[in-house]
């Protein structure tokens, strides 16, 4: 269980995050939204310590993951891997290369320079790629495929560290519908084999259609947080604003327009917000 207890995060003068205390449990997948500034990304890179708390604590399993250092942050920041929306891969290697790269946190250091993988290590990223059915691109450099292709690839990267947790930050801002659907799909099939799934999104379509628990944030606080069916257009309204919502609604025509492949909810995905 992750525990967030009024945790903020300030940049100078500005409160990026304020006061924020969630409870996300094993297996949930939660979307978070807001407009743009309202504090989401900065949310998970702290989740994921890529930024440190002004004030408060994360809280992971009963370990204060906030207050980790050295060999004990990597080993936290293998459990919760993060996904971004610029994929963030090495676009002049090739495919398999970069999802064995998700293994570099704890390998040794100089097979790692020499970019030495075992064959066990290179069976388990070909399934990874299998699994988000891209293993025929294996050999290419990332930057020959699509975003779509990419984004996958980074996903089957994130599994390489067989993480508990999956942190997306905006994962299909870049995408065109059809993809942005296909890596929805891949989230939450992931999701739905027990691994937590906490990704940022812009759109309310998106979030309505994938996640079991939607968290809306305004100005670097939680203003919503409950069910899809919770989410009504005043709410809505709460968390973009009156000119937001505007945008937030015809934005959701370019995310994931398309109809998403529901799978059928598993007793781990299937919790409901506390
Ligand atoms: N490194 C930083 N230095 C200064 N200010 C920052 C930094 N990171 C974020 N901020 C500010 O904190 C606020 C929240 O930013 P954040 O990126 O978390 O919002 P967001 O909801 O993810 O927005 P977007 O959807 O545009 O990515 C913004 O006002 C932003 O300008």
């Amino acid at each position: 269980m992750l525990e967030l207890h009024r945790v903020t995060r300030r940049f100078g003068d500005k409160t990026a995050v304020d006061n924020v205390s969630l409870v996300v449990g094993e297996g949930e997948m939660v979307g978070i939204i807001g407009a743009s500034g309202a504090g989401k990304s900065t949310l998970l890179r702290m989740i994921n310590r890529l930024a440190d708390v002004s004030d408060g604590k994360i809280v992971y399993s009963g370990r204060t993951i906030s207050a980790l250092k050295g060999a004990e942050l990597r080993s936290w920041q293998r459990d919760c891997a993060m996904i971004f929306q610029q994929f963030n891969l090495v676009p002049r290697l090739d495919v398999i290369t970069n999802v064995m790269l998700g293994r570099l946190n704890g390998r040794n250091p100089v097979l790692n320079l020499l970019q030495i993988f075992t064959p066990d290590e290179q069976l388990e990223a070909l399934k990874a790629l299998e699994r988000l059915d891209i293993a025929q691109t294996a050999m290419q450099w990332a930057q020959t495929l699509s975003g779509g292709q990419q984004q996958r690839v980074a996903i089957a990267r994130a599994l390489m560290q067989d993480p508990k947790m999956i942190l997306a930050d905006e994962p299909i801002a870049s995408l065109d519908p059809r993809n942005a659907q296909i890596v929805m799909d891949s989230l939450r099939d992931i999701n739905s084999e027990g691994i937590t799934v906490i990704t940022n999104l812009h759109t309310l379509d998106t979030a309505r259609a994938y996640c079991d628990r939607i968290i809306g944030m305004s100005a670097g606080r939680v203003v919503f947080d409950g069910t899809p069916e919770q989410l009504t257009t005043d709410v809505a309204r709460t968390i973009y604003g009156a000119d937001g919502l505007k945008e937030a609604f015809s934005e959701a025509m370019t995310s994931t327009a398309i109809a998403p492949l529901r799978l059928p909810r598993t007793p781990t995905n299937a919790q409901q917000a506390p």
